[in-house]
């Protein structure tokens, strides 16, 4: 099973709402879709480190790995066998301006504005509450083979208010 990051940057906006950077993915698995800034870990990288890189390479932001706050544990199941395992970051820490690259092109949304309707069907059920500050660990079944944003979303489970408080990776 691959082990990939989300990183959801958070700010106040102007009218003093929260704001989320999403990206609009432009090249890989879920092309044309947003989503948070993410992917792949590399050998020898904690999820956090990868947390932190993938938001640099993508969209050029700084984020700061200790203020990285652990927000899931996402597990995508492709015709019941174990697909990805994505741990899941929220931060208020990040330096800079957000920047499009060859992968993404950021947008800061407000966190009531989410465009769930251009994202991964399971997405609508667990970013609005780590978005509002909670915490999940979920399984996600797909069905219909290869690739994971071809297939058929058919069924999930969660479970909220999960402590990754010793989870310093
Ligand atoms: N069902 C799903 N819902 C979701 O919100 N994010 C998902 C998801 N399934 C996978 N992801 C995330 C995890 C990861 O951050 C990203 C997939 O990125 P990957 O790096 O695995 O894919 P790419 O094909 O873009 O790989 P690279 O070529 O290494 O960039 O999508």
């Amino acid at each position: 099973m691959r082990e990939t990051t989300l990183c959801f940057p958070m700010r106040e906006g102007r009218d003093g709402e929260t704001e989320v950077l999403l990206i609009e993915k432009r090249r890989g698995l879920g092309e044309g879709w947003y989503n948070g800034p993410g992917g792949k870990l590399e050998a020898g990288e904690t999820p956090r480190e990868c947390a932190v890189r993938e938001t640099h390479e993508e969209v050029g932001l700084e984020v700061e790995p200790s203020a990285l706050e652990k927000a899931g544990e996402l597990t995508f199941l492709l015709d019941g066998e174990g697909h990805t395992f994505c741990h899941v970051y929220r931060t208020r820490s990040v330096a800079g301006e957000p920047t499009a690259s060859e992968e993404a092109y950021p947008e800061w949304v407000a966190i009531d504005e989410v465009p769930y309707e251009q994202m991964w069907d399971d997405d609508h059920l667990w970013l609005p509450g780590v978005l509002e500050g909670e915490t999940v660990v979920g399984k996600f079944r797909f069905e219909g083979g290869q690739p994971l944003d071809e297939a058929e979303f058919v069924g999930h489970d969660l479970e909220w208010g999960v402590s990754f408080a010793a989870d310093r990776k």
